[in-house]
């Protein structure tokens, strides 16, 4: 079953172009990372899925809803964690947590919400004095109220710790191991390698790659080096290198042959030196990041906080 559908969607806001024709399937039950530069048109997106937003051209369903006409059944399904959620102030954490739960018209304990994201002892505190990241996991709460068929996460990670964003990824297999869809957005890659079954990538409103991490690398062929310790390397060796296939270039410093060459092709480098009679010492290899891939489809580097530690050092929003 498909959980989420855009066909051709393209949203303009004027004289900006937010969206371009986008094409998007996320199957049910897989964990779906957005991911995109800022201002790519994520939020945009997301928006649309839950009817915030209408498209300009082009018609999305949410779980085999129309996401314009049926909004109503969209949002009962599903748990959304919007960008820069504002809390009322003079409520606590549960009186929020219970306000989602009755509106899904579900019937959890708000404690047991509260603890799943860890400030169960900030229960009855006022959410208007929470830290940037409580609030973060108060909303996430207020998400995963009523078991929802799809959670939408726009920007999870957004002003947790380390160690709040490792549980974040906690939550998100849980949820995805009870058959919850995930669809969630992010411009750090980390995140997204670590637990996505597929990514999509968002560039300037257009969706420019829709794959999953491993298909993404092999097909963009990117890159990779290989650096192989011989017993008895000479020139010889280069030659046996640089005649496999995806090999662009070999070159031998003493023992070593430094390669480029594509990711498929080590081995068979390995094996075509074995075979010509050089031992092998050692070998190390370098995978191009995500860095690097996400440079490729989107044709420039991030310019944000590259890690969780980043992020988390980053000075907090005044929020409110
Ligand atoms: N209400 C609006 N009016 C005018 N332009 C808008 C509006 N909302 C978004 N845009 C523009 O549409 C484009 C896409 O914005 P969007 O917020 O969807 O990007 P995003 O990928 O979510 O970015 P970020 O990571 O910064 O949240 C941007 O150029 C933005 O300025």
């Amino acid at each position: 079953m498909v959980a989420i559908q855009l066909d051709g969607v393209s949203k303009q806001y004027g004289s900006i172009t937010a969206l371009r024709n986008v094409d998007l399937t996320v199957e049910s039950g897989e964990i779906f990372g957005f991911l995109g530069p800022n201002g790519a048109g994520k939020s945009t997106t997301i928006d649309i899925l839950l009817d915030f937003v209408r498209p300009t051209n082009g018609s999305a369903t949410v779980l085999g809803h129309d996401a314009q006409t049926e909004s109503v059944a969209v949002r009962s399904k599903t748990g959304v964690l919007p960008d820069g959620y504002h809390v009322y102030d003079r409520l606590s954490g549960r009186e929020h947590v219970q306000f989602a739960i009755d509106s899904k018209e579900s019937t959890e304990d708000p404690l047991d919400l509260l603890d799943r994201v860890g400030i169960a002892d900030a229960a009855d505190r006022n959410a208007g004095g929470y830290s940037k990241g409580m609030t973060q996991r108060l909303v996430l709460a207020m998400a995963l109220a009523g078991e929802p068929e799809l959670l939408i996460l726009d920007e999870p990670s957004t002003g947790l710790d380390p160690n709040g964003a490792r549980e974040m990824r906690k939550i998100i297999r849980e949820e995805a191991d009870r058959g919850a869809t995930v669809f969630f957005s992010s411009h750090i890659l980390e995140q997204v390698e670590a637990i996505c079954d597929r990514v999509g990538i968002l560039n300037n409103g257009e969706l420019v790659a829709e794959d999953t991490i491993s298909g993404l690398r092999a097909s963009l062929e990117t890159d990779s080096r290989l650096d192989v310790t011989l017993e008895n390397a000479d020139n010889g060796a280069v030659s046996a290198a640089e005649d496999v296939a995806g090999v662009t270039s070999a070159i031998q410093d003493g023992s070593m042959l430094s390669i480029a060459l594509t990711r498929e092709s080590k081995y068979e480098v390995l094996a075509a030196l074995d075979r010509e009679g050089y031992s092998i010492v050692d070998f190390t290899t370098d995978e191009s990041s995500l860095d690097d891939l996400f440079a490729a489809v989107t044709g420039e580097p991030r310019s944000e906080d590259h890690t969780e530690e980043d992020a988390a050092a980053a000075p907090t929003e005044v929020e409110q």
